[in-house]
C-alpha cells in the first residue's frame, strides 16, 4: 500500500525522551536518556536482548516455553499487527499506523487491525473502516490513517507480523490466544505488547496478561498502560503512557511504534507493575463511581483514591516480586490513570448508575456502553477470589467492599465504612 495517511505526519524529532527510564542491569545501570526517538534499524535488532538487562522477576507459573530463550527477532522491516478494534484498539492502531509511516525505513507501511466482523446498518464493519477510514461502531468521527487496514480473520492479521499489539477486552483474550497458539500462526521471534486491563486468576495463582501471552505464544511481552481515555487520545489531546518492558531492545521497538508528540511514552522495566496498575485502578474506579452515585463530595472521593492507590501498590508488592512502588506513585500507569478513570472512565460511570438505579452491571453495560465492555467488575471478582484463596482479603478492605457491593447485594453505603 502506498497511499499516505490522512493525518499530517511530521518528521521524526532528534530528541531525548526516555526520561526517568532506566534499567538496573546485572553489571551496570543502563539509561535511555540518549536514545534517539527514531532509532536506526541496527538499534532495533535482536543484538541487545538480554546482554546487560535483568528482566524484573514476576510471579508467574512456570511453563516449558518460558524456560526457552526467545527466538531472535526476524531481520528486515518490522510488521505491526493490532489484535482488537474497540475504542482503545482503534485509538492505538491510529497512533501505530501514523508512526510506522513516519519510520517506514524500519517498518512495513501497512498495519493490519483485527476487526471481529459485524454488520452496521447492513454493511460489514471491515468494509466501512477500509472505505471511510473511520471505525463508526467503536470510535466514531475519528479519521484513521489510510495505511491502517481492517481484516476480519485473525490469522490473516498476524501473518508475517513481528510486533503484535493485544488490545481486546480481557474477556476475549483466551479465545484469541487459542487461535494464535496453533503451530505456524505466529512469526518466530515476534514480540508482543498488551494494552488489556485485567488479571488472570486460577485459585491461589495470579498472572498478568503479559505473562499469560508470553506463556502461550513464547513472545517476550511488554505492557502498555496509562491515563489514556481512548477518545481523548484519538482526538490527539496531549497525554502520557507507560510501557513496562522486559528488555532495552523491546523498549526501543515499542517506543518507535507508540511515542508521538501528543502521546508521550515512558518505558520502565516493570511489566507487572504496569499491568497491575491498569487492572486494579478499574476496581478503585468502581468505588469512585459508588461515591458519586451516593452524592458524596470531593473529600470522600479523594480518600477513596488514596486508599485505592495504597491497595493497588500493596497488592502488587505483595504478590509480584520485583515490581516497583514508583510505578504507582510516579508513572502515568499509576496515579495518573487512577485519576482520569475515577473522573472520566466507563467503570466510574457504570458504578454511579448502579447506585442510582439498582440495576445489575450487565444491564447497565448494555444500556450505557453501546457495545463497549466494562472491565472493572470482572477484575474485582478475580481479585477477590484470589485474595480469599490466599486468605488475604481482610488486608484489602476497599477491594473487598467493591466486590461485595457489586456481586453480593451489600449496600453501596458500606463503601466508606471500616476502611
Ligand atoms: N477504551 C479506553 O478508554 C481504554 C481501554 N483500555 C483497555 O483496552 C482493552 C480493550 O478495550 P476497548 O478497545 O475499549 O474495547 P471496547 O470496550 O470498545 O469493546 C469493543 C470491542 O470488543 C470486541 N468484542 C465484542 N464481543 C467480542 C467477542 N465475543 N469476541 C471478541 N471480541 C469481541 C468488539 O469487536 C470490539 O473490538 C480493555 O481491557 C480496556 O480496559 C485501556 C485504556 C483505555
Ligand atoms: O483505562 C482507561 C483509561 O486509561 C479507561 O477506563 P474505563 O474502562 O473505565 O473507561
Amino acid at each position: 500500500m502506498t497511499t499516505t495517511p490522512t493525518n499530517t505526519i511530521t518528521p521524526p524529532r532528534p530528541t531525548t525522551i526516555f526520561s526517568r527510564t532506566s534499567f538496573q542491569g546485572a553489571s551496570k545501570e543502563m539509561s535511555f536518556s540518549s536514545v534517539p526517538a527514531s532509532p536506526p534499524t541496527q538499534a532495533l535488532s535482536e543484538m541487545d536482548i538480554g546482554s546487560t538487562v535483568t528482566t524484573p522477576a514476576v510471579t508467574r507459573p512456570s511453563s516449558p516455553i518460558e524456560a526457552l530463550p526467545a527466538s531472535p527477532l526476524p531481520s528486515g522491516k518490522h510488521r505491526v499487527a493490532i489484535i482488537g478494534s474497540g475504542s482503545w484498539g482503534s485509538a492505538l492502531a491510529k497512533i501505530a499506523a501514523e508512526n510506522v509511516w513516519k519510520h517506514r525505513d524500519d517498518f512495513h507501511r501497512e498495519v493490519r487491525m483485527w476487526v471481529r466482523e459485524k454488520h452496521v446498518n447492513g454493511k460489514k464493519l471491515t468494509e466501512i473502516i477500509n472505505r471511510t477510514h473511520q471505525n463508526s461502531r467503536y470510535l466514531p468521527d475519528i479519521a484513521l490513517p489510510k495505511n491502517l487496514v481492517a481484516v476480519p480473520h485473525l490469522k490473516d492479521v498476524v501473518k508475517d507480523a513481528t510486533l503484535l499489539v493485544f488490545v481486546t477486552p480481557h474477556q476475549f483474550l483466551h479465545t484469541v490466544l487459542r487461535e494464535l497458539a496453533a503451530p505456524g500462526v505466529i512469526t518466530p521471534g515476534a514480540r508482543a505488547i498488551t494494552a488489556i486491563k485485567g488479571v488472570e486468576v486460577n485459585g491461589t495463582d495470579i498472572q498478568t496478561f503479559a505473562s499469560l501471552i508470553e506463556s502461550k505464544l513464547g513472545t517476550p511481552t511488554s505492557a502498555l498502560s496509562g491515563a489514556n481515555i481512548a477518545i481523548e487520545v484519538a482526538q490527539e489531546q496531549f497525554c502520557e503512557t507507560t510501557i513496562g518492558v522486559p528488555s532495552e531492545s523491546d523498549a526501543k521497538l515499542w517506543y518507535s511504534v507508540f511515542h508521538s508528540t501528543n502521546f508521550h511514552v515512558s518505558c520502565i522495566p516493570d511489566v507487572a507493575g504496569v499491568s497491575l496498575s491498569g487492572a486494579l485502578k478499574n476496581v478503585v474506579a468502581l468505588a469512585a463511581g459508588f461515591v458519586d452515585g451516593l452524592r458524596l463530595g470531593g473529600n470522600t472521593k479523594a480518600a477513596i483514591l488514596r486508599i485505592g492507590l495504597q491497595e493497588m501498590k500493596g497488592f502488587c508488592m505483595e504478590f509480584f516480586e520485583g515490581s516497583k512502588p514508583e510505578t504507582f506513585s510516579d508513572e502515568s500507569a499509576g496515579i495518573a490513570d487512577l485519576i482520569t478513570t475515577c473522573y472520566g472512565g466507563r467503570n466510574r460511570k457504570c458504578a454511579e448508575e448502579f447506585v442510582k438505579t439498582g440495576q445489575s452491571f450487565d444491564k447497565i453495560e448494555q444500556k450505557l456502553l453501546n457495545g463497549q465492555k466494562l472491565q472493572g467488575t470482572a477484575t474485582a471478582e478475580e481479585v477477590n477470589n484470589f485474595l480469599v484463596a490466599r486468605k488475604r482479603a481482610h488486608a484489602y478492605p476497599l477491594f473487598e467492599k467493591v466486590y461485595q457491593i457489586s456481586f453480593k447485594g451489600v449496600s453501596p453505603q458500606e463503601i466508606v465504612r471500616g476502611l
